[in-house]
């Protein structure tokens, strides 16, 4: 059929005509709003940067976890949001291209984000309202946390476990809603999460005071599940049992109260007070012009601090390779309650062979003449491990030491059974400005960041066998990121290779 053929067709051709010019128009002021919302949202952004000053302070303004939480919910939900939602397909592709790194929307990261922000809140007991402006040790965030993100908070913490402190970010809110708005845009979800809390806590009144209360706005959605609730507390009520006490590892009071810098054991009440800062050159002939300053911090078991044992140029190259090996170190399961996703350790790592560079080697060869052990890799020991860790970045309650066979078998992996980590080297890339210290646990001592020096013990007695004394952790980062490198020391054959200086514990010094 061609229109020209008949007048009749050319005539339904005008309709047809304007059912397109219509839909046109419809589409054209769709792309209008689309077009609007990203300017609007671009010129939001821009804003933002502008007043964080992101441009010209980038690095300081990462140091602050509010700032650096802002920056992550941006990049993977508040730029996904958007750009998923508004541009078409072929437009998402386009502007994917033209990224360096194409953002990938991770929950991981932003929950990683919120678990830090919480894990620093336990450990260091800040208050909400610190939190809220980003104070931490005087170090304000460019921008407070909004009420909504500070409910996103509290629904994370009810989510991971941390009941009281659930209970203080919901009631938070709660209280926040009430003073912003006139109560007509009540928050039933909000209540349910306080009333959850209440519950887990064991205040049994308080959940069955707020219970009723959603029950008798009569939500039919909630009813069934209310009313269990409301008989359990009642039963828990009754029977007198109390609240839900998370305790992980990393939870544990002692530990946390040393990453205060709370340590109530100061020094080792030694005999020998001449051990403490000393020039050694660990009994080797090369470093006998070029001596280093060496603290011990504890006796027995030893704890050794050398001062300035590796140069800014060295770090600088060691940081260099490692960058680019950086993967995410290992996390954890899952179990009933949500484990936050990456408490266990929070920080990034690679490895460092020795024939790989020549800096490597060198720092290698020093940690020999100052030990007396041989760092062969990988016999005598294993390759460097760089670890960098960022916001809230930590290593729970860990030993070096291989544990028996089957208890944990991750550490058998690389690890050969016959070899164990007779003693540790780490040396401090960087100077942390608040938090990050290496906690021991068992002993209560504290070894505060300085970039440039190192830390030195043994994780194996004498006799070879393990010496749990030597548990410790990684506090948090507060402000600021951590950066170290491990030296693990095998005992294959070089029992035997304790230098006296660092042998206080066998008598011989
Ligand atoms: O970073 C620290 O302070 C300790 C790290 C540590 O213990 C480890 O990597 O095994
Ligand atoms: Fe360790």
């Amino acid at each position: 059929h061609v229109l020209f053929t008949s007048i009749q067709d050319l005539k339904s051709s005008v309709y047809i005509e304007s059912d397109m010019v219509k839909a046109l128009k419809t589409y054209l002021s769709g792309e209008a709003v689309r077009i609007d919302k990203l300017k609007r949202f671009l010129n939001e952004v821009d804003s933002i940067r502008h007043s964080d000053r992101l441009d010209d302070s980038t690095e300081d303004y990462l140091d602050n976890p509010i700032n650096a939480f802002y920056m992550i919910r941006r990049l993977h939900i508040t730029w996904e949001g958007i750009i998923a939602s508004t541009l078409t397909l072929e437009n998402y592709k386009d502007f994917l291209s033209r990224i360096r790194t194409p953002i990938i929307s991770k929950k991981e990261d932003f929950e990683g984000a919120l678990d830090a922000i919480l894990r620093l809140q336990r450990v260091y007991n800040l208050t909400i309202e610190d939190i809220v402006v980003g104070n931490i040790w005087g170090n304000i965030a460019y921008q407070p946390l909004c009420p909504q993100n500070c409910r996103v908070i509290g629904e994370r913490v009810l989510q991971i476990g941390y009941f009281n402190q659930a209970q203080k970010w919901l009631q938070y809110v709660v209280n926040l809603n009430a003073r912003n708005n006139d109560n007509d845009t009540y928050d039933m979800d909000l209540d349910e999460s306080l009333a959850y809390s209440y519950f887990f806590n064991g205040n049994w009144v308080a959940a069955l005071e707020k219970i009723q209360s959603i029950l008798n706005e009569g939500d039919p959605l909630r009813f069934t599940r209310m009313n269990q609730l409301k008989h359990q507390a009642l039963m828990n009520h009754q029977e007198g049992k109390e609240g839900i006490v998370m305790n992980r590892p990393w939870d544990d009071p002692v530990y946390h109260k040393l990453c205060r810098g709370q340590q109530e054991i100061q020094q080792p009440s030694s005999d020998s007070s001449s051990m403490y800062c000393k020039y050694t050159h660990g009994g080797s002939f090369v470093l006998l012009l070029q001596p280093y300053k060496m603290e011990v911090l504890r006796m027995d078991p030893l704890i050794a601090l050398y001062y300035d044992v590796i140069s800014d140029k060295e770090i600088g190259v060691i940081k260099t390779l490692a960058v680019p090996k950086m993967a995410t170190s290992v996390t954890i399961g899952k179990d009933g309650i949500q484990t936050p996703s990456t408490d266990i350790r929070v920080s990034k790592g690679a490895w460092l062979k020795d024939e790989e560079n020549v800096v490597v080697r060198r720092v290698d060869k020093r940690i020999e003449y100052l030990t007396g052990l041989s760092t062969l890799e990988p016999d005598h020991a294993e390759q460097l491990q760089v670890v960098n860790y960022g916001i809230g970045g930590q290593y729970d309650p860990h030993y070096d030491f291989k544990k028996d066979v089957g208890e944990d078998k991750n550490m058998v992996d690389y690890i050969h059974a016959s070899q164990n980590r007779i003693a540790t080297w780490m040396f401090y890339l960087s100077d942390v400005d608040a938090g990050g210290y290496t906690a021991f646990t068992a002993i209560k001592t504290i070894v505060k960041p300085i970039k440039n020096a190192a830390v030195f013990w043994w994780n194996l007695l004498p006799s070879g066998e393990r010496d749990y004394r030597t548990l410790h952790a990684a506090c948090p980062v507060l402000l600021g990121s951590k950066w170290v490198a491990n030296k693990w020391i095998h005992n294959g054959g070089q029992e035997f290779r304790r230098p006296c200086n660092l042998a206080p514990d066998k008598g011989d010094t």
